[in-house]
């Protein structure tokens, strides 16, 4: 069995690869860093380190590395015979990696299976966009059929890493990787450590509006205060109680859309203030809070919960409050964050949430939101 993955970053290594890599496959990494490539193809194994309960050691082998930028045929005959595709590049990187994919279905054998496709980002339907792509870029729409595409919700806290850790990596013991199943039908893919469930968007958004929601705000309120770790911004009483805050009411919208039981929602957030606050992760406010723009976007951590909530007449004050407050957040590495400050300084309130927040004039969220970028607006 052959799996290509694209993102040999920190998940790609120490998740999507492993698991892959468990389940006995071989992994083909396809990544546009050429220092990280060329260490990945001379290097017959790397080793992954869980950190926390049941923590393991896990050692990767039996994988080759491509560059994706320079070796594009390479790729692409790779994907023509490989089971899996899988990404974690990114939600904004898809279109980038959807020609290759697209390129490499056409080329695919009759007689081969479907290519299993499934984008691992933190997004949702990160695969349905994904999919978007790689079918404007076949020649033939028809030719999709030689694909199945699968949304997944991915989850693993899987910090930056030392620079002398090589390709090694430093990752919480607990993950989960829920797949849905309906586009595969009876035959799903071999991933014994993936669940396969029907209906992704209850997992997709308990994940996202709570892990993520909860870890971006920990970041944002932690970088306004000056704090650069996040176990440091978790043990920081005020912060702690902002993001208890947040998960209040996106617990208030998962029960009430998804019909979860409120108490096992609770312990589902418990459980995630203690995995955040793991003192044994590297994690740094930079990472998590990494790239403002898109976590601030229509379907995103913040907007999407709150404009659900609002929607349903019912409160976000702490959401909007950390979207205020995710405005500070000002890192000379960060490109989105650089434009985010530009944005703030060059535009209106109006037109900044008009722009990057995707949210109608018309739409019972949008008056808050206005009133927070005002304020924040120097
Ligand atoms: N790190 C986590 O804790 C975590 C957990 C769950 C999901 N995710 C999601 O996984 C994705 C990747 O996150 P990460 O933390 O691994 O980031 P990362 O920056 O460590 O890795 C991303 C990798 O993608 C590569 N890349 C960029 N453009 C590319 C292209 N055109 N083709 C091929 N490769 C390309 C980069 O060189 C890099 O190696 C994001 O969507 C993120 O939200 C991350
Ligand atoms: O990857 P992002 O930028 O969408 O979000 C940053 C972190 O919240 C994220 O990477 C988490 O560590 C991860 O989603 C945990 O499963």
């Amino acid at each position: 069995m052959k799996a290509v993955h694209f993102g040999a970053g920190n998940i790609g290594r120490g998740f999507v690869g492993l698991i892959l890599h468990k389940a006995g496959y071989e992994v083909v990494f396809a990544d546009v860093n050429a220092e990280l490539i060329d260490a990945l193809a001379s290097t017959p194994s790397y080793v992954v380190t869980e950190v926390g309960d049941g923590a393991s050691v896990w050692t990767v082998d039996n994988y080759r590395a491509l560059n994706s930028s320079t070796h594009e045929a390479d790729v692409i005959a790779e994907i023509a015979s490989a089971d899996i595709v899988t990404t974690a590049v990114g939600p904004n990187i898809l279109r980038f990696v959807a020609p290759l994919i697209a390129k490499a279905i056409a080329q695919r054998s009759a007689d081969l299976e479907p290519l299993a496709v499934m984008a691992c980002e933190n997004a949702i339907n990160a695969t349905d966009l994904l999919k978007v792509e790689v079918v404007k870029a076949l020649p033939d729409a028809a030719l999709a059929d030689g694909a199945i595409f699968a949304n997944t919700a991915v989850d693993r806290i899987v910090p930056g890493q030392d620079r002398d850790a090589g390709l090694n990596v430093t990752v919480e013991s607990f993950f989960e990787w829920a797949i849905e199943s309906t586009p595969f039908g009876a035959v799903t893919p071999v991933i014994p450590d993936a669940h396969f469930v029907d209906d992704l968007a209850p997992y997709i958004e308990r994940k996202l509006f709570t892990v993520n929601t909860g870890h971006a705000t920990a970041a944002y309120h932690g970088f306004a205060a000056g704090v650069s770790s996040m176990s440091e911004a978790f043990s920081t009483p005020e912060i702690a109680a902002e993001v208890r805050a947040v998960l209040a009411e996106t617990k208030a919208l998962l029960v009430a859309k998804h019909d979860f039981d409120p108490e096992v929602q609770q312990a589902y957030i418990d459980k995630n203030m203690v995995r955040f606050a793991n003192p044994e992760l590297s994690d740094t406010v930079d990472r998590v809070g990494r790239q403002p723009l898109r976590k601030l976007g229509r379907n995103e951590r913040f907007v999407g919960p709150a404009a659900e909530l609002a929607e349903r007449g019912l409160g976000s004050d702490a959401l909007v409050r950390t979207m205020g407050i995710a405005l500070e957040f000002d890192v000379a590495e960060d490109p989105q964050s650089v434009e985010l400050q530009q944005l703030l300084s060059d535009s209106t309130a109006d037109e900044f949430v008009t722009s990057v927040t995707g949210l109608d004039a018309a739409h019972p969220l949008y008056p808050a939101v206005v009133e927070v970028v005002r304020a924040h607006q120097k």
